[in-house]
């Protein structure tokens, strides 16, 4: 299968809306636009790998906006977009992508049909591109009046992203570097390679002016629906100096056993964060036999949960555990259980909750034989 990378650039001023910070950087819904667009790709399985392109002064924005969603170092980017790409393109070099898709930070609504539809393309053209057919007349203005009418007939507007192999658009943009072309396409066109048109969104915008933020914003408002779902798992005991328990490791005189490092709260946390979406499992997502999660920390699959709601434009609204074991003690650890778990979904910890209980000396938690754990976890999702 074709290695994709994503490079996403988000190093413009956004001089058009004039604001406090960068507009990639503003509220959406409660989230940056930028962690819109980034948790859509991130969470798309045809991408492997995602790359930012920033501001060097925007750095913690940046790191805000990116928590915990695994992208690549981020990179610096130019003075106009066409020289951002370019930079970013350069840094991708050693990874030796198959496909790239060069994407505006500023498109916070880009889906996985959009990029099924341009990577599809790529298997017989060098180059792919989204659009939408012009549908308005077009006028040409002279003085206040018009000018011309123009024939819309064969027009296009060209979203992103904008998906190309890599070897030839770095060398197409190694070629017009110092032009003012304001797509990929363009820089491809002037090198002689042929891009396909694939359809667009209406949906996938680029937040230019306040009212396309207004607008973007106006999509969030009362659409969301509440979604509540379950998850519970238990690990058995094992000879061991210390166990991992909601993403903090526990001292004890034994560890647990099972996929991945067992941490069985972060599995039931997993677990209860994909039903909200009817995703399935840890299981269906991290199967148990698959050598690459032998051991791995638990962290990546509770991330990856998370990742899968935002994707779906959700929010998580709280998070529930309850550990059920005789031993360890679970209140020495539980102010760090909640600060890591929080840090982890990008969320406060006051949306956070960790209680334990025993099961008053019976069944196979009783026997300190295993730790159970159950959670629940509320998200507000679009609906439809
Ligand atoms: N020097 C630049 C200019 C633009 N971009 C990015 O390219 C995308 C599309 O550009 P545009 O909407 O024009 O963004 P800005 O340049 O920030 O906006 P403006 O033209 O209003 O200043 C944005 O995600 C923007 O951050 C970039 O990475 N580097
Ligand atoms: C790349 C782009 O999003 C395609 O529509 C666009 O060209 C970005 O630049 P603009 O200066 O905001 O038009």
């Amino acid at each position: 299968m074709a290695k994709v990378v994503a490079l996403v650039v988000a190093a413009g001023r956004g001089h058009r809306m004039a604001g406090a910070i960068p507009k990639q950087y503003r509220d959406l819904a409660g989230r940056p636009v930028l962690r819109h667009t980034l948790a859509a790709l991130a969470a798309d399985p045809v991408i492997s790998a995602v790359r930012v392109v920033i501001h060097p002064d925007d750095r913690e924005l940046y790191d805000r906006a990116a928590a915990g969603l695994g992208l690549l170092e981020p990179t610096h980017g130019g003075a106009t977009r066409q020289d951002s790409v370019r930079l970013g393109l350069e840094s991708l070099a050693d990874l030796s992508p198959d496909l790239v898709l060069i994407h505006d930070g500023a498109r916070p609504f880009v889906d996985p049909g959009t990029v099924g539809r341009v990577v599809a393309a790529l298997a017989t053209q060098p180059g792919a591109i989204p659009a939408l057919p012009v549908v308005d007349t077009l006028k040409r203005g002279q003085d206040g009046l018009i000018g011309a009418t123009v024939d819309r007939s064969g027009l296009w507007r060209a979203q992103t992203p904008q998906g190309f192999r890599f070897a030839d658009i770095l060398a197409a943009h190694r070629a017009q570097a110092g032009r003012e072309l304001t797509d990929d396409a363009a820089v491809a066109e002037a090198c002689g390679l042929s891009v396909a048109l694939v359809e667009g969104s209406e949906d996938n915008v680029k937040i230019t002016t306040n009212a396309d933020l207004e607008r973007a914003e106006a999509r969030f408002q009362g659409i969301f629906e509440t979604r509540m779902a379950t998850g519970f798992d238990v690990h058995r005991f094992a000879p061991g100096t210390g166990l991992w328990l909601g993403g903090v490791l526990v001292p004890h005189d034994q560890t647990l056993e099972g996929h991945s490092d067992a941490d069985v709260a972060l599995h039931a946390l997993t677990d209860s964060l994909l039903g909200t979406i009817g995703a399935g499992d840890i299981g269906h997502h991290f199967p148990p036999g698959d050598p690459r999660w032998k051991g791995a920390s638990s962290d990546r699959f509770l991330a990856h949960a998370a990742s899968l709601v935002e994707a779906k434009g959700g929010r998580i609204v709280h998070v529930d555990v309850t550990v059920i074991c005789e031993r360890p003690k679970v209140g020495p650890h539980r102010a760090a259980i909640r600060a890591r778990i929080a840090e982890i979904l990008g969320i406060s910890q006051s949306r956070v909750s960790v209680k334990a209980t025993t099961t008053e000396g019976l069944g196979f938690t009783g026997r300190r034989e295993g730790i159970a754990c159950q959670a629940a976890a509320t998200v507000a999702l679009p609906v439809g």
